[in-house]
């Protein structure tokens, strides 16, 4: 798709097609994006993330990543229509202005582009990252065991054929190490926010232990705010709360890591649907789902500016 403006957001792409489209929209964009190259994956893929500034030096900053699990196609279709709603509301919509006039906005729209990849060719399920381990014919490790946040712990499994296996260590995934210097590196982030499908779920620290997180009247207060937001577009009812007791106890998360980095508001989508289609969620439900997605993101957004 070499225009933008003739992508169709209704349904979903190849990792090729994404790649296209990042540099359609970019040059489309007046200066507002570029793309920067965090890294390479496990074969040799370039690993892009996308730049929302209107100037200064290092602003405060967001980070919000897509697609860390193969298989969540919803995830990166909800952030292309999301980086394209940013791009037409800027100088419009005074949430999205106010915010982009005063941070930076990072969004990584396909976390694990080899397992996306593996997902178009070979196996839909897929989930993990295709790396090799030794001893194993088994393929993979799931990025979102593999950050430094009680690695190895519960929640996690060792047995390299497990679609939770945390890995040989600590970000031993390119793909996770990616994120991990990108993110220590700039160190003024604000906000850490990782989305998955499905569930309909926003979560928050921890999901390595049942201890709560200190900022935790807020950010369930806040996750309230943006899920009633949220709900106000097509009435999808999110539940919301810390992961352990929203959805299952697990070590190695994304969310748990940047918290624990100390950047505060780290959330956990869970897009569409609560298992009707699950993974499989028809190109039909792209629009709304990420309709509905920015106005609970931009709940978010709007009070970690003014925070
Ligand atoms: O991908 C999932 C299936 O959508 C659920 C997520 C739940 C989760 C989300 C954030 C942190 C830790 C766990 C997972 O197991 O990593
Ligand atoms: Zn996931």
């Amino acid at each position: 798709e070499r225009n933008s403006q003739t992508f169709n957001y209704a349904s979903y792409h190849t990792l090729d097609e994404i790649y296209t489209w990042m540099d359609s929209f970019v040059a489309s964009s007046s200066g507002l994006v570029s793309k920067l190259q965090i890294g390479t994956t496990f074969e040799n893929r370039p690993i892009y993330v996308l730049r929302f500034s209107t100037g200064g030096v290092n602003r405060p900053a967001i980070w919000i990543n897509f697609g860390i699990h193969a298989r969540e196609w919803i995830s990166p279709a909800t952030s292309l229509w999301f980086a394209n709603k940013l791009v037409s509301e800027y100088g419009k919509d005074s949430s999205v202005s106010s915010l982009l006039n005063t941070m930076d906005l990072y969004l990584e729209i396909v976390t694990n582009p080899d397992g996306y990849s593996f997902t178009h060719t070979n196996n839909r399920m897929w989930r993990k990252t295709r790396s090799n381990h030794a001893g194993t014919s088994c393929k993979g490790v799931d990025p979102n065991r593999n950050f430094d946040a009680n690695f190895g712990g519960p929640g996690a499994s060792g047995n390299a054929c497990s679609s939770t296996y945390y890995g040989p260590y600590v970000n031993s995934e390119k793909e996770v190490k990616a994120i991990v210097d990108f993110v220590t590196n700039h160190g003024n982030f604000k906000s850490f926010i990782d989305v998955h499908s499905y569930s309909q779920l926003l979560m928050f620290p921890y999901g390595y232990t049942s201890t709560k997180p200190k900022d935790y009247n807020e950010l369930m207060e806040l996750s309230k705010k943006s899920i009633t937001a949220l709900a106000s577009v097509h009435g999808t009812k999110y539940r919301y709360g810390p992961i352990l007791t929203t959805i299952y106890q697990s070590s190695g998360s994304s969310i748990d890591w940047a918290y624990d980095q100390g950047i505060k508001y780290a959330f956990c989508f869970e897009l569409r649907d609560t298992g009707r289609y699950g993974f499989i969620l028809p190109a039909n439900q792209i629009i709304a789902t990420a309709e509905e997605t920015y106005v609970g993101l931009m709940e978010i957004l709007d009070h970690v500016r003014l925070n």
